[in-house]
């Protein structure tokens, strides 16, 4: 039967770290990661996705194993209309134990209402770019990071832990090219302000390995490797390519989205984010531990696929369907 076709062609091709091979020496064994498309995934579709659908995806992602999912947003509603149901998420959600919940907010209006509606950890998100800061949020870089440290310091007195984003690392919709000492300068306010993790935004996937690799060599001057993710679109066809390098250089937190789902509402030009499916399968067939089981990661993204009515976008899940 197909089930047991398909199950036998992933465990085929993930195989065991063949510790003789020095290629692999570099590459970490475990990797962690950041599953985003409730929030990154779903925050650019045009209808409504009803809270339901959104709060069993959530759920079918954390039976999945994965370790964090980004549920959901609390900005502005006339900004990003599809993240109004924020309260009522929080709400649904059946809250895994071990299982890391973070939400969106970008200034402290927004972490007030999240920590109301139960959240547990939050995630700020800044830029590298001018242009982008004031399309996305509003405001100068400079702006924003004051709105960020009111909201570090909040969330530290809340013991609440606070994830910064940087978007735009690898170029600009609005700007083209973005110097690597800006991504650094900026994710390095982030750190200093407290947040635990760095993830680095290559917002509309024209970033290659070649940038990847000179952005990477200069933030990690700033922020130690450890502290710092990758989150890469796919516009480009490059996520994997990119991925493979931040791990060869520490990088060990990887930002993904089920089915390839997602784009940013203020990123001209920016497709889905890396499917979760694909990360999972390329890391298991490196021998690295992630502790999701891809076929129930598979299952949710056919279902909210089923849900919007739309094809995968993950190759691995377009070749399971095939067998
Ligand atoms: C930041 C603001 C709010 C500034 O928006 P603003 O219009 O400058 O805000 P304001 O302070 O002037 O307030 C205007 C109204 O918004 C309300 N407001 C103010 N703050 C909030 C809040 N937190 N939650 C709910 N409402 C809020 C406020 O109460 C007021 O309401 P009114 O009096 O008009 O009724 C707005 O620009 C916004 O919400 N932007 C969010 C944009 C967004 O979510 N973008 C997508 C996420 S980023 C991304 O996808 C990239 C990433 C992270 O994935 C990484 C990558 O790929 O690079």
């Amino acid at each position: 039967n197909s089930g047991l076709r398909k199950s036998f062609m992933l465990n085929t091709f993930c195989s065991k770290r063949n510790v003789g091979s020095s290629a692999w020496k570099a590459l970490p064994e475990r990797v962690k990661i950041v599953e985003v498309g409730p929030r990154d995934g779903l925050q650019n579709e045009k209808t409504v996705v009803p809270t339901e659908v959104k709060i069993h995806l959530i759920d079918m992602l954390s039976e999945a194993g994965l370790p964090v999912i980004e549920a959901t947003s609390f900005v502005s509603p006339k900004w990003v209309p599809q993240m109004a149901d924020q309260v009522e998420v929080m709400k649904g959600i059946r809250r895994r134990p071990g299982v890391a919940y973070p939400v969106l907010t970008p200034n402290l209006k927004g972490f007030q209402e999240a920590v109301k509606a139960g959240a547990a950890e939050v995630a700020i998100f800044g830029a590298a770019s001018e242009l982008f800061s004031k399309k996305n949020i509003n405001c100068s870089v400079e702006e924003s990071l004051q709105r960020f440290e009111e909201v570090t310091k909040a969330a530290k007195e809340a013991g609440v832990p606070v994830r910064g984003y940087v978007s735009c690392v690898l170029g600009c919709p609005y700007e083209g090219k973005v110097s690597p000492d800006k991504v650094a300068q900026v994710a390095k306010r982030l750190y200093s302000m407290g947040c635990y993790e760095i993830s680095l935004g290559d917002t509309t996937g024209v970033g290659t390995p070649g940038g990847m690799t000179e952005m990477l060599e200069v933030v990690s001057r700033e922020v130690p490797v450890t502290a710092l993710a990758v989150h890469c679109h796919d516009t480009y066809g490059q996520a994997l390519a990119n991925i493979l390098i931040a791990l060869q250089m520490g990088v060990s937190v990887v930002d993904s989205s089920v089915a390839g789902l997602g784009g940013c509402p203020y990123a001209q030009g920016a497709s889905g984010n890396v499917a979760t499916e694909d990360v999972v399968y390329m890391l298991h067939g490196l021998g690295i531990q992630t502790g999701v089981d891809l076929t129930k990661v598979m299952d949710a993204g056919a279902f909210i696929c089923r849900s919007l009515n739309r094809k995968t976008s993950s190759k691995v899940a377009q070749a399971s369907c095939k067998l």
